[in-house]
């Protein structure tokens, strides 16, 4: 019997020399108030939701705004819930994620959706490069980007990157800025996370003399002191509510007043963005708001964590290497790279890099290992505190400063681990039990590349 053109084998994504091909797919609502709508995919995502903007917009009022959204993976066509209100289900069942088969029936709110692949596929380009600027990568997920960031930089859009804490949206931020026509002017960050509530406003737009009782001299913010250049706006998901319609009105307007002024100032930077949260979610929960998430999401990066480009690892080990070994050979050693490659890496690229250091400072194989995987499995696991034993080793360092830091900065990365494990992967929670301040806490867990959730 031949093959009718439908039934063709469709596969979700192919990876070729210097392309790869997504495979399409259609979402048809079968059941529900919009029965009959149907959308096929255009690129490697199609979200689902009521908020203008989705690829397929519902009316449903039991579907939430930013609802689930279906992703085309290398493993297959893979359907996430969004923090929906409802939730997502796959032939029933309430699902966080799941592949899904030709023929799947979703559930969303009081519809039913079938997913059915085409034959077809899209193709985009992978660069040759395996790296743009300072980013290095030769995953598929990396040169695609590599393919598309000369365009994305040399336009002056405004950039939203998302992706894991140390995947590289800072350093990302900071190449499409020295690649763009605005290289020249200044590059100005401003960490919405670190900056108390109160004081981000005056840190945004500036403020005149005598506006509070603290402002003695009148003082430009990021926009205006950027001027020419971009601001980069990290950590974004953290920018207080009653920031965001501020935010949105002067990215709208294209002015700024500052605090105490009514005089507006014309802007003149690029806004690029970055946050570790999938800001639909922030939308759904109400912490985001939705029109300022539109007017961000002009160009949106996903930066994959690096458990899902392991082919990232090797070079990213041996650019690190080379940049902390003092003397003698520049390559890692096989079984090093290697045993890295097998890591999850949750705290990513800067975990990674900080293994890498910690692996060079400790001159001996052996404690390389334990000190950057771990005890090796069957041996009796020694405490990640300070080696008290090693003390010659600590005096080979060369000088009692260096040992001592080594020593306080083992003992801190093993107390945290232990005190966020306890916590349940809890940051506020973690800072409560340990009588800390958060964002010092924060700040420890990004320098050990530890991670832990916000809520
Ligand atoms: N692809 C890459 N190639 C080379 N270096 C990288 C790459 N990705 C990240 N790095 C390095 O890893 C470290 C962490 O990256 P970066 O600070 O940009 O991460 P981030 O995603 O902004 O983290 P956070 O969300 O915690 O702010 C930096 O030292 C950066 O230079």
């Amino acid at each position: 019997m031949s093959k009718e053109p439908h039934a063709k084998e469709t596969v979700a994504l192919v990876v070729r020399p210097r392309e790869c091909a997504i495979g399409r797919f259609r979402l048809q609502v079968t059941a529900g108030p919009d029965r009959g709508v149907e959308r096929v995919s255009d690129g490697a995502e199609l979200s689902v939701g009521t908020a203008a903007g989705n690829h397929l917009v519902l009316t449903d009022g039991a579907v939430s705004r930013h609802h689930c959204v279906i992703t085309v993976t290398d493993r297959g066509f893979l359907v996430r819930d969004l923090g929906s209100r409802n939730g997502t289900r796959v032939s029933g069942f309430r699902v966080e994620g799941a592949y899904l088969g030709a023929g799947a029936v979703l559930g969303v709110g009081k519809s039913t959706l079938r997913f059915d692949p085409l034959p077809d596929e899209i193709v985009e380009p992978l660069a040759d490069e395996e790296r743009y600027g300072r980013i290095l990568g030769q995953s598929m997920a990396m040169r695609r980007l590599f393919a598309a960031l000369p365009r994305i930089s040399t336009s002056d859009s405004t950039v939203l990157i998302e992706g894991e804490t140390g995947t590289g949206k800072g350093l990302l931020a900071e190449v499409i800025h020295q690649k763009s026509a605005r290289a020249q002017g200044p590059f100005v960050v401003i960490d919405c996370s670190s900056i108390p509530p109160t004081l981000i406003e005056a840190e945004l737009f500036g403020y005149m003399r005598g506006a509070f009782t603290t402002a003695l001299q009148s003082r430009a913010g990021a926009f205006e002191a950027a001027a020419g250049g971009t601001v980069f706006l990290d950590e974004l998901g953290e920018l207080p509510l009653d920031m965001q319609p501020k935010l949105l009105r002067a990215l709208e307007e294209r002015v700024v007043r500052r605090i105490g002024s009514l005089d507006p100032i014309k802007l003149d930077v690029r806004v690029i963005a970055a946050t570790n949260r999938d800001l639909r979610q922030e939308v759904n929960r109400g912490t985001f708001r939705s029109d300022l998430y539109y007017r961000l999401n002009i160009v949106r990066i996903r930066l994959p964590p690096l458990r899902e480009r392991r082919e990232d690892i090797p070079p990213l080990v041996a650019h690190f290497y080379e940049q902390f070994a003092r003397s003698g050979d520049p390559l890692p050693p096989a079984e090093l790279v290697a045993a890295f490659t097998k890591q999850d890496w949750p705290g990513n690229v800067r975990e990674l890099r900080a293994a890498v250091e910690r692996a060079i400072l400790m001159e001996d194989q052996e404690l390389w290992f334990e000190a950057t995987l771990g005890a090796p499995p069957g041996s009796t696991p020694k405490a990640a505190a300070p080696a008290t034993t090693d003390y010659e080793d600590d005096i080979a360092l060369g000088s009692f400063r260096a040992a001592k830091e080594r020593a306080v900065a083992r003992w801190e990365r093993g107390y945290i681990e232990t005190l966020v494990r306890q916590s349940g992967g809890n940051l506020s929670r973690a800072a409560r039990s340990a009588h800390m301040d958060r964002n010092h806490l924060r700040e420890l867990l990004r320098r050990h590349g530890i991670s832990a959730t916000e809520e």
